[in-house]
């Protein structure tokens, strides 16, 4: 592809995820702290010739899409909305290489939403500082600010309340997705029972080591896990699968699920781990990563 912009998508997880309150419209608040993978989709984007949006699909999870209109992928409505809000008559040229599964907990969607903000910005030049694409990003999505925003962030409110926090240590990571989807609506739903109480995590505190870390990370949860275990029990099986692995410091679901990750001392043990699993269930999305190294 000639002129190409390559902008990548990382997959987001959830280290914790506290559901803190609902508002009156439904949704809920959160503190959740989130920090990105160095695998994900990836996004590729060149001028077209006259002012059409297109966008291709590729990549092993594309299927999972195939059947839904291109203008409700959130790569389009990403594009769309920009194009509106600035006024811009140029097209774009869009690729989406989808490698993360579909309604998964890792923002896959929300991932390509910020994405394609960020590559169309550069394409149509459009000097936007990330405070004026803010607003925007929640509009296509409650997760797409966090997206944006990229590194290691305490995010609150409904997701757009940010607080970027320093630098995580190093840490590998295994995901797994039992190649079942659950919808996020659902699952919020599902969810009943007290609000866990908001701001229990200090955001000025700092870690050794992975372990440290995950010493820490054992004093939240994840408080969608049992309302998505309920409607997918095979939930359970994969937060064992990577618990009973060899070095798993913290076995954990991210977001409203399926996927679940765990951390690894190492990227040796996360690989192990991930073999291990994966041969024990052929029907699993498995992936051995690393937490993002810090942007800039
Ligand atoms: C749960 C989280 C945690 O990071 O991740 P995922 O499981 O999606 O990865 C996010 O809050 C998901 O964000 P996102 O997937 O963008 O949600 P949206 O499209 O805005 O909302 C879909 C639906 O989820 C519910 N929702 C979403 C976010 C939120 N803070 N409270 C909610 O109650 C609402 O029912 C809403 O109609
Ligand atoms: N580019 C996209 N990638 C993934 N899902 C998308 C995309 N565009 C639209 N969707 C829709 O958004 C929903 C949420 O997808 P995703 O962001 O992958 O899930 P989650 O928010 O649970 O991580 C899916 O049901 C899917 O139909």
């Amino acid at each position: 592809m000639h002129n190409q912009l390559i902008e990548p998508a990382q997959a987001k997880i959830n280290l914790f995820l506290h559901v803190t309150g609902k508002r009156e419209d439904g949704y809920h608040t959160l503190d959740s702290l989130v920090c990105f993978a160095d695998c994900g989709d990836i996004i590729r984007a060149r001028p077209a010739d006259d002012d059409t949006l297109t966008l291709a699909l590729t990549g092993p999870m594309a299927p999972a899409l195939a059947d839904a209109s291109t203008a409700d992928n959130l790569v389009m409505r990403a594009a769309n909305l920009l194009r509106d809000r600035f006024g811009i008559r140029q097209g774009a040229e869009l690729i989406l290489e989808k490698n993360l599964p579909v309604a998964s907990g890792i923002g896959g969607g929300s991932a390509d939403a910020a994405a394609t903000l960020r590559v169309l910005c550069k394409l149509w030049g459009i000097p936007a500082r990330p405070a004026e694409l803010a607003p925007l990003a929640l509009e296509l999505g409650a997760d797409v600010p966090v997206c944006l925003e990229g590194g290691t962030v305490f995010m609150q409110g409904i997701g757009e309340q940010l607080t970027p926090l320093a630098p995580l240590p190093g840490f590998s990571m295994v995901l797994v997705n039992p190649g079942k989807a659950v919808s996020t609506p659902a699952i919020f739903n599902a969810r009943d029972g007290e609000f866990t109480e908001a701001d229990l995590w200090a955001k000025d505190q700092s870690f050794a080591d992975v372990t440290a870390l995950a010493d820490a990370l054992r004093e939240c949860r994840n408080d969608l896990t049992l309302p998505a275990v309920t409607l997918l029990p095979e939930i359970c099986d994969v937060m064992d699968a990577l618990a009973r692995a060899d070095g798993c410091l913290l076995a954990r679901m991210s977001g409203s699920g399926a996927t679940c990750f765990g951390l690894y001392p190492d990227a040796q043990m996360a690989a192990r781990a991930a073999s291990a699993i994966a041969n024990a269930n052929p029907d699993w999305w498995v992936k051995d990563c690393k937490i993002a190294p810090p942007q800039g």
